[in-house]
């Protein structure tokens, strides 16, 4: 299947491996479907760990030098890399949809978010301060350097294809870092397409490598190789807890940012439109396929009935199609495994006396298109209470009290993103604190953006991306003693 780019050169299917553009030495590949369509879209390499190995060396000689050029010429890297993202996002969007399945308009609202993150640690390489410290003697000086971590890897997922991986490529690289990429296998082309803007924007031969093929022995080679100092992982908690053991061998620095089960709670001095704009934006953004999504909404007693009448209309509106066509508010689910997943939660939960307000089952589209779906009278019994949906359901609970929806709300190994809408000044910080969630939004449902530090506590991970905080993750500390 062809796409019709503008620049054609953009959709590659070869991997970026040791400054070289290659296929897999063993000639095996993996195909690119289209998930509106189930067409074959392309066949990227299914590299093997020899092949791996290969990267990893070059990117330990490319990083040597690239740590030691001035931070203001790896910022004007990365800022050009930056406009050459912008200037092709009509392109990296159509490659993003189409693999991936999100409205155009959503894609290309990935790569303005995604190419915020190089803009940002652009700026951020230059200012990469250490500190002096006051000694404890007369005659000694204690300085505090800032070095970079040297080679690191990152694992990315299908949900964000190109969002997940600047965050991470972006920091690495200001912080004078070399990286090893492994994208998701249903979505690789996103980011080969970044790696080729990347390398015309000056980056390094060697310096970063994009690899395809098997998660598991990919992973075993990033995990266990000991160049690789750091592996940064967006995915589920199944997955994180797996590569933080393989990662123990070595002793490599870790940044997880897992599963999710953001509350959304709504309190009784709501503004109730707002809190459904807020809902729309938080549930069904990606067709309910991110971390951060409403997973369980909490409405208080006093506007319950309110609330749920409003969103059902709402959601009854959504257009739900391939992502581009127009107007199309909801793509298909990412495969069939996503389908049986939210399929088997909706029975749970209708088993347990759950009612349907809208949608509930498979769209008449067919595929992996699921109607965007909310569900009332839901309890903590049911399994969406405590599974990350990863679909367009939005199971709504009903409440009394604060003290019963923050008991409600920190009932997960999860902590994330949270969010609540509500009016009362001592009540929002009151709840704000006991939210135990690395991420609170208050009266918003959209709370991403390249300024601030996204990331959880608990089981949804350790480390912060983005924000002034995103580029410590690919920073060591260095303590120099001085005696006089
Ligand atoms: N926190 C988040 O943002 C995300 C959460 N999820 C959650 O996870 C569920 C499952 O989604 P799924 O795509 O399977 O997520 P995974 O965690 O399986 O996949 C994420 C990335 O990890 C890779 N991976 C998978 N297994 C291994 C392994 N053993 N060693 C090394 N790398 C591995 C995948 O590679 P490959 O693609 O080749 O399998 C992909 O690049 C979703 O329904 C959702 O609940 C999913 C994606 C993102
Ligand atoms: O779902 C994810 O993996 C990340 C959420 C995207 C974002 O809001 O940054």
């Amino acid at each position: 299947m062809t796409l019709s780019l503008n620049d054609s050169s953009l959709l590659e299917s070869r991997n970026l491996i040791a400054g070289d553009w290659v296929a897999a030495a063993s000639g095996k590949t993996i195909s690119v479907t289209n998930p509106a369509t189930r067409a074959t879209i392309a066949k990227v390499p299914a590299v093997d760990r020899s092949e791996i190995a290969l990267a990893i060396a070059a990117a330990a000689t490319a990083q040597e030098a690239w740590a030691a050029r001035p931070a203001k010429e790896r910022a004007n890297i990365l800022r050009r890399w930056f406009d050459l993202v912008v200037a092709a996002t009509d392109d990296l969007a159509l490659i993003l949809t189409s693999e991936q399945g999100k409205p155009l308009a959503e894609a290309r609202g990935e790569i303005a978010y995604a190419a915020s993150y190089i803009e940002w640690f652009a700026e951020e390489a230059k200012r990469v301060y250490g500190d002096t410290v006051p000694g404890p003697a007369a005659d000694r000086r204690i300085i505090v350097l800032k070095q970079p971590v040297g080679v690191t890897a990152a694992i990315t997922p299908w949900n964000f294809p190109a969002a997940m991986i600047t965050r991470k490529i972006a920091p690495a690289l200001a912080a004078g870092c070399a990286m090893v990429l492994k994208p998701a296998s249903q979505t690789p082309l996103t980011a080969l397409a970044l790696a080729i803007l990347a390398e015309r924007a000056g980056v390094p031969k060697g310096l970063l490598s994009v690899v395809t093929g098997s998660a598991r022995e990919i992973g075993a080679e990033l995990t266990s190789n000991p160049v690789i100092r750091k592996l940064s992982f967006t995915g589920s908690t199944e997955v994180g807890k797996e590569l933080m053991k393989q990662c123990a061998d070595t002793v490599k620095r870790t940044s997880m940012e897992l599963g999710g089960n953001a509350p959304f709670i709504v309190f009784d001095d709501a503004d109730i439109d707002a809190a459904v704009e807020g809902a729309m934006a938080s549930k069904y953004r990606n067709a309910g396929q991110t971390c951060v999504c409403a997973n369980r909404l909490f409405v208080q007693a006093g506007v319950h009935d309110a609330f749920v009448e409003r969103l059902a209309r709402r959601v009854a509106s959504l257009k739900v199609g391939a992502g581009t066509e127009p107007d199309v508010d909801i793509g298909p689910l990412i495969d069939d495994a996503a389908v049986s997943k939210v399929r088997e939660l909706l029975d749970d939960a209708a088993s347990k006396g759950a009612t349907v307000a809208v949608g509930g089952g498979a769209h008449a589209l067919g595929g992996t298109f699921f109607e965007p779906t909310v569900v009332t009278g839901t309890t903590r019994e049911m399994a969406f209470f405590h599974e990350e949906i990863f679909g367009p359901i939005a199971p709504i609970f009903r409440f009394d009290s604060e003290e019963e929806v923050i008991r409600l709300a920190n009932d997960t190994p999860f902590g994330l993103a949270s969010y609540f809408y509500g009016r009362d000044v001592g009540r929002i910080f009151r709840v704000a604190e006991k939210l135990e969630y690395g991420m609170v939004g208050i009266n918003t449902g959209l709370i991403s953006n390249e300024a601030a530090p996204f990331g959880g506590v608990k089981e949804s991970g350790q480390g912060r991306e983005g924000s002034r905080y995103g580029i410590d993750d690919y920073i060591e500390l260095k303590y120099i003693c001085l005696q006089l």
